[in-house]
């Protein structure tokens, strides 16, 4: 087995993302140490009881000295809070990383605070489930993902690859870009679809109450998809539109457009509009299986709650 990448690896924060992160640190030999920190107590002790790190802290600042990889595994909206509470203690060359699904507003928050001597690049793995908490991270979550790096100008490049290599060695493929193209690019492709899917459930879930039990009895696949989503973290995604407020609107604003001009075909029975968008939208789906995108594959989802059980 090849030397590990890091010496001691702080993952602050061991929810969904942070505890899958510590399966793959442990199984793929990325660093000697791994210290978890983490803000409640008795999440801390779940982790020590999953086994997923070598020493626990409910100081930060504890678990980040001597570390030569930290990893923020925290909702976007106390990235800030949790910098300036560690950066008394980090270590100079480490490498300050994250996991954010937003990065402009992270970037913003984290780098007042950082110090100079470390090396800052923020990263966002598109990879995760609607589950939360340390029970809900499991090894195979990064594999044939992608990860974006949003490093700053003037970065260090050993360090940009560093972080790269560990990704990789999550089994991830790493693509570099601006944050300000990460949350654009974001903003349509996730945060404007989770939006959707709440909106759609509460929408149901304001029905009529015999209405409403029809819901859950005559849910096909579509709608439990949906069901799916709107089932993801509330203090997360709070966080992630409240932090990305402008990207969101802008691609809900293009949404809502393309929805009203919709809603006119089927009032006026204009089927070719209907047809066309739908041809199209089609040929979207079959390419991005073609391109070998589509990883959620059944068996192994439904495993670690990706998909709805199998209906009775
Ligand atoms: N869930 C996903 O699908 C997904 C995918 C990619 C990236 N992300 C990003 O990863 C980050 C973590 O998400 P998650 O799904 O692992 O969430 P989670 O709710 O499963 O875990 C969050 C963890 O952070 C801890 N925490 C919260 N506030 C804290 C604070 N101030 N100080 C210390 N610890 C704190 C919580 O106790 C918990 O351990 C978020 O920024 C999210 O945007 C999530
Ligand atoms: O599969 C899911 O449950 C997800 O929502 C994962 C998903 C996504 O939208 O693709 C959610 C948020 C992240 O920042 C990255 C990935």
């Amino acid at each position: 087995m090849s030397e590990p990448l890091f010496d001691r690896v702080a993952l602050i924060g061991i929810g969904l993302i942070g505890s899958s992160l510590a399966h793959n640190i442990r199984a793929h030999g990325l660093a000697r140490h791994i210290a978890i920190t983490t803000r409640r107590a008795e999440t801390l002790k779940r982790a020590e009881e999953l086994k997923l790190g070598d020493s626990y802290h409910l100081d930060a600042a504890e678990a980040v000295r001597g570390a030569d990889l930290v990893i923020l595994c925290v909702p976007v909206g106390s990235c800030g809070a949790v910098t300036k509470e560690i950066a008394g203690a980090l270590e100079p060359g480490a490498i300050v990383t994250d996991v954010g699904s937003v990065k402009g507003a992270v970037v913003q928050q984290m780098r007042p605070h950082l110090p100079e001597t470390v090396h800052f690049v923020p990263a966002h793995p598109i990879a995760g489930t609607e589950q939360s908490g340390p029970d809900a991270g499991f090894r195979e979550l990064f594999e044939n993902r992608w990860c974006i790096l949003t490093p700053p100008d003037g970065t260090d490049a050993e360090a940009i690859d560093r972080l790269k290599r560990f990704w990789e060695g999550c089994g991830s493929t790493v693509e570099i870009m601006t944050p300000d193209h990460h949350d654009l690019v974001l903003a349509i492709v996730s945060h404007v679809p989770h939006l959707i899917a709440y909106n759609i459930v509460g929408t149901a879930a304001d029905l009529e109450t015999v209405t409403q039990q029809e819901v859950v009895k005559f849910s096909a696949s579509g709608f439990r998809d949906f069901t799916r989503i709107a089932a993801s973290d509330p203090t997360m995604w709070r966080d992630v539109f409240l932090s990305n407020r402008e990207a969101v609107l802008e691609m809900l604003a293009r949404f809502s457009e393309d929805l009203a001009s919709l809603q006119r075909a089927i009032r006026w029975g204009d089927g070719d509009t209907l047809f066309e968008l739908f041809t199209r939208t089609r040929a979207i789906r079959r390419g991005i299986i073609e391109a070998g995108q589509d990883t959620a594959e059944p068996d192994f989802g439904r495993e670690h709650g990706r998909h709805e059980p199998e209906r009775k």
